[in-house]
């Protein structure tokens, strides 16, 4: 069986040990250290695999921020008894990976058949390792005079599923995206080689295709080459969920694991599927693997297909760049995908440089008047004689919706239909420049199918493998989960965690301000809307204050946030590139999610103790949290628990690759922005003739930075949470776990 590796400091896992409770299990053979074995808590349901939890640290707060939402999410009645949720006083969470045992105690285990793979047998340290074996069965001795004592008993190497006894089946739902094939080829293969399954199916066209198509047999030479292929050999489908039939047609046909690559429709559906199983009493296990070119799916580091996406837009950007610059006054339009987040839009820009204005939908924008779209324009070809628009689909939805009336169409999976922002954009400059007497050559890009329909890159079929090897192994091992890259780290995740949000380009983050200064584009935001947003957040700071920690997670904080994207900016804009400091002046954390450690360690050093960034803040909180459970478990360490801990270090993602890239010229950057004639004054003149009462602009523009503000808030709310929490008498140990994180995170950091 996999070996899973700790992210956590020793001292944590030995308390997540002791409560049964894990976030993620990790689960690919990179993972260098083994882990203890869990605990079964008296009164618990058995986790039989070693389970670990998540450490909060900067670079990981994003996808922890999901992760904490999600975690107060209203779950229903029969959901909730299974979930097993702890909130950690200072934001950590820890929760249980659904698994076979918690609704079929007695199930029997076999012989792991990895232990005599010619390949992995020889790779124990890594792959087999028989402390993080599957089944360890550990008993718990309650007599011990130091509390709680850990036994091994019992055989080692074992998993759920006998090889002959597996039928696997595996289906690929909603829109297409690199790398489908990549994945259900190392299902095919991985299931076959390594566990000698022979019994896979594929499931044509979605989920409909469970109750309506035949079965396809699948085996690793019939899918030996499709990953050359774009696309999804077995078909796709949006809409057909019908949980019923599904699991009629799963039990009818003796599936026992079910394999579900899809994106965020799609795995709620894999979770209503798991919530079936589980009423139904069957020994199935669910695994998810999660699509989304989008690469919007909550607390995963990043979706398969994506970098070969961004990659490819950049054919793309270079034909309007060329087309462009051979014109005179030449405009190259780009259309990039991009539904709710623009995060595609927005490496595909950093990537190029060639581009000199990027749109997305978390960033509204207008077209007239001062700082507008338009002025823009006209600065950028007397300047430049050409320029470089690319914009995300979503974007600009709510100015198109002004002039074309239409009515709000949804597809089969209800999902939105979008209006052609490219061809809106397309038109409207046109008649800008028509009405200015401006000669100019505007050619427009959609190359949105071209971008999704490709086979995967090297790096993502690499990443699609060791996705596909960890749902196998995860599915072996009895569990239903999703399978996603969290943190560096191969992690299952429950299901609920990765469908309650989603996520989103922060456009107060550093990663965004980097665009900002990268293609010196206007902010559409104005001085005055950062001012209001800063004493809105004072006010709302103090408010959240008061309010229950519950209120957190109901899709007003964190990821899940869209900043006013369906607002449209009326506020007369001055040009305010968002520069980090300012950013962290309004108390907006920076760029979290796209520095590496080093960068952020390097920003931690420069912020006074007693008055912490956000960001130091995060640190507090994790490592308080560190040492909350520092105090639970240090007198009894559990065995194998002298694994070290290492902090996760993040991958190359192209988040982190940008990032590490502007790091370098960090200083540079941003002076550049304001340099480069970014005023961060102007005077207020109404800019078009929609331009209404100030008064109303700056609530609406308060509103709009209120929702960038929701970490801040989430923060503060779960301070104040915190607070309430210390007066209970389950957390009254929480002063002294403060101050112990305190020393510990001294310690961390050095
Ligand atoms: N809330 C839901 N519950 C169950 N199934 C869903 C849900 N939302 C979407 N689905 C199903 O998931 C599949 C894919 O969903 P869709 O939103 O089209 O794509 P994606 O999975 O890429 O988000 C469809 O078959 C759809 O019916
Ligand atoms: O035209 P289709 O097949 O409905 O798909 C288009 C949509 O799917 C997307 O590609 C996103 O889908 P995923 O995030 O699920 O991959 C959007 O960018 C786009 O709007």
């Amino acid at each position: 069986m996999a070996s899973s590796h700790i992210i956590l400091p020793k001292e944590e896992e030995e308390a997540a040990a002791e409560a049964g409770l894990g976030v993620a299990v990790e689960a690919d053979h990179d993972s260098p250290a083994p882990c203890p074995f869990q605990e079964h808590a008296p009164g618990k349901a058995a986790l039989p695999f070693s389970a670990t939890c998540v450490r909060i640290s900067r670079d990981s707060y994003p996808n922890l921020r999901a992760l904490r939402n999600a975690s107060a999410l209203d779950l229903h009645e029969d959901d909730a008894a299974f979930v097993k949720v702890e909130e950690g006083d200072y934001g950590y969470v820890l929760d249980d990976v659904p698994h076979l045992t918690d609704y079929l105690p007695d199930l029997p285990t076999f012989p792991n058949p990895l232990q005599d793979h010619p390949a992995y047998s020889t790779v124990k340290q890594y792959f087999v390792n028989a402390d993080d074996t599957v089944p360890e069965k550990v008993v718990v001795q309650k007599n011990s005079p130091r509390g709680v004592h850990f036994r091994r008993a019992g055989p080692r190497q074992r998993v759920y599923f006998e090889s002959e006894e597996v039928k696997a089946c595996i289906v690929t739902c909603g829109g297409l995206c690199p790398g489908l094939n990549t994945v259900i080829r190392e299902l095919v293969c991985g299931l076959s080689h390594m566990y000698n399954v022979n019994d896979i199916f594929g499931i044509q066209n979605g989920y409909k295709g469970f109750y309506s198509s035949n079965y396809l047999t699948m085996t690793a030479k019939s899918v030996n080459d499709i990953h050359k292929r774009g696309g999804t050999v077995l078909g796709t489908s949006r809409g057909g969920h019908d949980t019923k039939k599904i699991v009629d047609n799963i039990q009818d046909r003796g599936i026992n694991q079910v394999y579900i690559i899809g994106g965020d429709g799609t795995q709620k559906g894999a979770y209503e599927i798991y919530k079936e199983i589980r009423r139904r009493g069957l020994q199935v296990a669910v695994a998810g693997i999660p699509k989304t070119i989008d690469n919007d799916i909550a607390v995963i580091d990043k979706s398969f297909g994506f970098d070969t996406a961004v990659e490819e837009a950049q054919r793309a950007i270079n034909a309007a760049h060329v087309e462009a610059s051979s014109a005179e006054n030449g405009i190259g339009l780009v259309k990039l995908m991009g539904r709710y987040s623009g995060f595609i839009a927005m490496y595909a820009t950093l990537a190029s440089r060639d581009v000199d204005c990027c749109l997305i939908p978390e960033s509204p924008f207008y077209l007239e008047g001062e700082g507008g779209l338009f002025e823009y324009i006209d600065r950028r070809l007397k300047e430049n004689n050409h320029m470089v628009i690319v914009v995300a689909e979503g974007a600009g939805q709510d100015l198109i919706a002004q002039s074309i009336p239409a009515a709000d169409q949804q597809d089969a999976s209800g999902n939105k239909l979008l209006l052609d922002v490219g061809l809106w954009l397309t038109h409207k400059i046109k008649d800008y420049c028509k009405s200015k007497k401006m000669e100019m050559t505007i050619k427009y890009i959609d190359p949105t199918y071209m971008i999704r329909a490709i086979p995967s890159n090297a790096s993502d079929n690499v990443y699609c493998t060791l996705l596909a090897h960890s749902a196998i192994h995860g599915a072996m091992a009895g569990y239903s989960f999703t399978v996603g890259m969290v943190n560096g780290r191969h992690a299952y995740i429950p299901f609920h965690r990765v469908t309650s949000t989603r996520n989103k380009v922060r456009i107060t983050d550093r990663m965004w301000a980097r665009l900002l200064s990268s293609t010196n584009q206007p902010s559409f935001l104005s001085k005055e809307d950062i001012d209001a947003a800063r004493e809105a957040d004072r006010k709302n700071g103090e408010n959240a204050k008061k309010k229950p920690a519950s209120m957190l997670a109901n899709g007003t904080n964190g990821v899940e946030t869209p900043p006013a994207a369906s607002t449209p900016l009326r506020h007369p804009a001055t040009e305010v590139p968002v520069p980090p400091s300012a950013a962290a002046d309004v108390g907006i954390t920076m760029a979290p999610d796209s520095d590496s450690a080093d960068d952020t360690r390097a920003a931690a050093a420069d912020q006074p103790e007693e008055q912490p960034s956000e960001e130091t803040e995060i640190t507090q909180e994790a490592d308080g949290a560190a040492a909350a459970t520092v105090t639970k478990s240090s007198e009894e360490p559990a065995p194998g628990a002298n694994a070290s801990w290492t902090t996760a270090t993040p991958p190359m993602t192209p988040e982190r690759g940008a990032a590490a890239a502007a790091h370098d010229s960090e200083g540079s950057d941003t002076q550049s922005a304001a340099g480069r004639g970014s005023p961060l004054h102007r005077e207020e003149k109404p800019r078009h003739a929609g331009a209404s009462v100030k008064g109303d602009d700056v609530s609406a523009a308060k509103s709009r930075l209120l929702a960038f503000r929701s970490f801040a808030r989430d923060k503060k709310v779960i301070k104040s949470g915190g607070a309430e929490a210390a007066a209970s008498p389950e957390r009254e140990g929480a002063a002294e776990h403060k101050e112990k994180g305190k020393e510990r995170r001294k310690r961390f950091w050095k």
